[in-house]
């Protein structure tokens, strides 16, 4: 035989032989180090995938949910896949073992801080942990949430506090819409604490109302949080919404912030943010970025928590017996002081038990995983979005006796803390991402809560159910002197 023939069989049976063998060790790395799969989860239908399935309160429907396909599930939301843990070990996983991975931030389409010249300068909705982002949480934990910024400011809460009282008292037989006006006393705590001005009023609208606007905004769904292959379009025209609506609350203290940058804080006694972040030379873009989303924070889950407390109250009348007990033993008559609030352990432990059953960010502030990470044997894509359902951890029969009874005492003799290292307990989060307002929450929460229940009678008539009541409208009645304030829920036609 030719030795050049020989020669090319040789090596095209060394090719084949070298074929095969790549071939075996594919097919071995396909059956052992294939990666684990997604987490289960419902079926998704094609297209759509578990969109439908959601509804109203996703929170709710996602709890159920995780009943039937465990504590770490997955969902796909159109061609986005939404990863979803619901037990105290699946929340250790995602925010403490993973918390670098898991800690970036999923931004909705119908945020402008989407856009990612903006998106540099947030902190609630940094898509990464970045320096600048670790940089706001360090100036904000200083200027505000520090114990020695919180000092500073106790006198301006308690001011802004007893101005909602003195309100109240002159509106005698009127219809009052108690929590829209707890809304202004808190976001005036806030533009005090920020600008030292107040920027919402009692009476009128102004900021309050352009807040609400921009949540519902940013609450709306868009077609492409699901489609991102949509977003160009803008299909709904939620981006130039948003704008608006962000363009009146930022006019709301323009005017300020250009005096200020002339003449320093004129005549107010205490520090504020903004004077912090003009020694540092902030532009106004970082300002108004930072200023924007800590009243979209800190305003309505505060404001909401307060409403679920009275409303949980009214509905348990031994709890708000028991509260009231102890708050005129430890105050007396006179006004609710933050000095007094360490000294009220049933009224703290009114604020976690609320906090338990009634979390005002259900599923936390949708996570983004940074990068691809396998966990409890599951693999979570880079870029899905992932949630904690603290909602559903609170209620969990596992966890907690008896989980839907409004049972304070619970707390009492519990060392169970929000801190973020219980992770049954988890209202504020916990790992990179926890709530930094935590501490400045749940004092203004305490003092605004123990103030309307020390001072006001919250009353029902009679035939009233206490399941019926909304808080919405109430009427303010004058009775007797010691007394003097008796708030009864209009009835509704
Ligand atoms: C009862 C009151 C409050 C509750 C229950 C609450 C709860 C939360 C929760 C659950 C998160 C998301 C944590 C996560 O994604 O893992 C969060 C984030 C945040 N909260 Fe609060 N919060 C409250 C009050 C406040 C206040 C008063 C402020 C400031 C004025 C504030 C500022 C923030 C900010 C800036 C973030 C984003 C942090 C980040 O992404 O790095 N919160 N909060």
């Amino acid at each position: 035989m030719d030795p050049d023939t020989v020669a090319a069989d040789i090596s095209l049976s060394s090719f084949l032989y070298a074929l095969l063998l790549l071939l075996f060790l594919l097919i071995l790395k396909h059956i052992f180090l294939k990666p684990p799969p997604l987490p289960p989860g419902p079926y998704p239908w094609p297209i759509i995938g578990n969109l439908l399935q959601l509804g109203k309160n996703p929170h709710v429907k996602l709890a159920s949910l995780a009943k039937l396909h465990g504590p770490l599930m997955s969902l796909r939301l159109g061609t986005q896949l939404m990863v979803v843990a619901s037990s105290p070990a699946a929340a250790i996983e995602v925010l403490k073992t993973y918390d670098r991975t898991l800690s970036g931030r999923y931004v909705s389409s119908s945020l402008t801080v989407k856009d990612p010249k903006l998106n540099h300068l947030s902190l609630a909705f940094a898509k990464e942990c970045t320096n600048n982002w670790k940089n706001l949480r360090a100036i904000c934990r200083t200027e505000m949430f520090s114990g020695k910024a919180m000092e500073s400011h106790v006198e301006l809460r308690e001011r802004k506090v007893m101005e909602l009282v003195e309100f109240l008292a002159t509106k005698e037989g009127e219809v009052v819409k108690v929590m829209d006006l707890v809304f202004t006393t808190i976001c005036n705590i806030l533009s005090n604490t920020f600008f030292s001005i107040d920027l919402c009023d009692f009476e009128r609208g102004g900021l309050k109302d352009f807040i609400y606007r921009a949540s519902e905004l940013g609450a709306t769904p868009n077609l492409s949080d699901f489609y991102p292959i949509l977003d160009g379009l803008n299909l709904h025209g939620s981006k130039k919404k948003s704008k608006e609506a962000l363009g009146r609350i930022l006019g709301t203290w323009e005017g300020t912030l250009k005096e200020r940058r002339k003449q320093k804080n004129p005549g107010s006694s205490h520090r504020d943010l903004l004077e912090a972040f003009l020694e540092i030379g902030f532009e106004d873009d970082q300002i108004n970025q930072v200023i924007l989303e800590l009243f979209s924070a800190g305003a309505d889950t505060s404001t909401l928590t307060v409403e679920w407390a009275i409303t949980q109250l009214i509905r348990n009348p031994d709890v708000m017996y028991k509260l009231r007990d102890e708050l005129t033993k430890i105050i007396g008559e006179s006004p609710v002081r933050e000095s007094h609030l360490p000294h009220l352990p049933y009224l703290q432990a009114c604020v976690k038990e609320t906090l338990r059953l009634h979390p005002p960010a259900p599923l936390l502030l949708p996570h983004r995983a940074t990068e691809t990470c396998q966990v409890m044997g599951y693999t979570i894509p880079k870029d899905s979005q992932v949630f904690v359902n603290i909602w559903a951890m609170g209620r969990d029969p596992k966890v907690w006796d008896d989980p839907l009874s409004f049972t304070p005492e619970r707390f009492l003799d519990s060392k169970s803390e929000f801190k973020g290292n219980d992770f049954e307990y988890i209202p504020f989060g916990a790992g990179r991402r926890i709530c930094p307002g935590m501490a400045l929450g749940a004092r203004q929460v305490s003092l605004v809560l123990a103030t309307l229940v020390h001072l006001f009678d919250w009353s029902l008539p009679d035939n009233m159910d206490s399941a019926q009541i909304d808080m919405e409208e109430w009427l303010v009645i004058t009775l007797r002197k010691e007394n003097p304030l008796r708030l009864v829920p209009k009835v509704r036609k």
